[in-house]
């Protein structure tokens, strides 16, 4: 049986008064891709990533994850269906441990009340220590396990940035939303976890849909790129055509930009 795609978005609309932040939006993310969303700001692509991930509802359209309509479902479920997300600006507790911090992802995909109860039944200890090697996993593969144990608030934005795609990992998501995952970071810290969304895809398979403003790393980390503006698709396929495709460089730099231009945009 021919395997189902883990995101199918169709006819997305999204109203907020006045504004109409998506239009008619439809695009189709394979397994295992990395899919790249653009475009300029107020293009709408926080307003998809929250409609796909059922914070926001839309005013039209649909939503299948994994062949299954979505945008209707409490974003608890999500997690319990395998999407994790990150967020634009960090979204940690941070006067938590960095452990703790992962261990609360992971109680949100495993369900409430096991961790924090107080029971010693054995099976209740067994499932805690699972949880506990699955977030040190996590935190070893992002080689953060130097970290686990001091507080959130301590850390530089950098740090936190790689920590919440830890805690996203954590919940072994088969599909992962990143929003803006490089944003404010250095080069290098920006290299680092570009290399690190790469090598969340190829180690463990997962599908990956990120919204980000780096139009260079975008195209160098993504199979396929998206652009939105007002709202609308403006350009859609293999990364290097959309960031050379007219309509895109219109968007970001107005009827005297070049495709030049928006090859050197970070
Ligand atoms: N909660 C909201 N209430 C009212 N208008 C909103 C809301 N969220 C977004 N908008 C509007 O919807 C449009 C799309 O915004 P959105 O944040 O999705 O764009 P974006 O592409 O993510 O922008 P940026 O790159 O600046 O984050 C904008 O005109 C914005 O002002």
């Amino acid at each position: 049986m021919a395997a189902v795609d883990p995101l199918v978005v169709e006819g997305l609309s999204l109203r907020f008064g006045a504004v109409e932040a998506l239009r008619g939006v439809g695009f189709r993310v394979g397994q295992g891709e990395i899919f790249g969303i653009i475009g300029p700001n107020g293009a709408g692509k926080t307003s998809l990533l929250n409609v796909v991930s059922g914070t926001y509802r839309a005013s039209a359209g649909r939503v299948h994850h994994f062949g299954v309509e979505g945008s209707r479902q409490p974003r608890h479920r999500l997690a319990g269906r395998g999407i994790a997300r990150t967020f634009q600006n960090v979204a940690l507790f941070g006067d938590l441990t960095v452990l703790e911090n992962i261990l609360v992802g992971r109680h949100q995909k495993m369900g409430a009340g096991l961790l924090s109860c107080g029971f010693a039944w054995p099976f209740v200890r067994a499932e805690a220590r699972r949880h506990r090697e699955a977030a040190r996993a996590a935190l070893a593969f992002l080689d953060l396990e130097g970290v686990a144990d001091a507080h959130v608030e301590a850390l530089p934005y950098g740090v936190k940035k790689k920590v919440e795609l830890a805690r996203a990992i954590a919940m072994e998501p088969k599909l992962l939303l990143l929003d803006e995952p490089l944003a404010g970071m250095n080069a290098a810290e920006k290299q680092d976890i570009a290399a690190s969304i790469r090598r969340i895809r190829d180690r463990f398979g997962t599908t990956v849909v990120m919204i980000e403003h780096d139009i260079g790393l975008v195209v160098a980390l993504s199979d396929r790129v998206m652009a939105l503006d007002h709202g609308e698709k403006i350009a859609e396929g293999a990364p290097a055509d959309v960031r050379r495709d007219p309509e895109v460089v219109r968007a970001y730099f107005g009827d005297g930009g070049d495709a030049l231009d928006i090859a050197g945009h970070a």
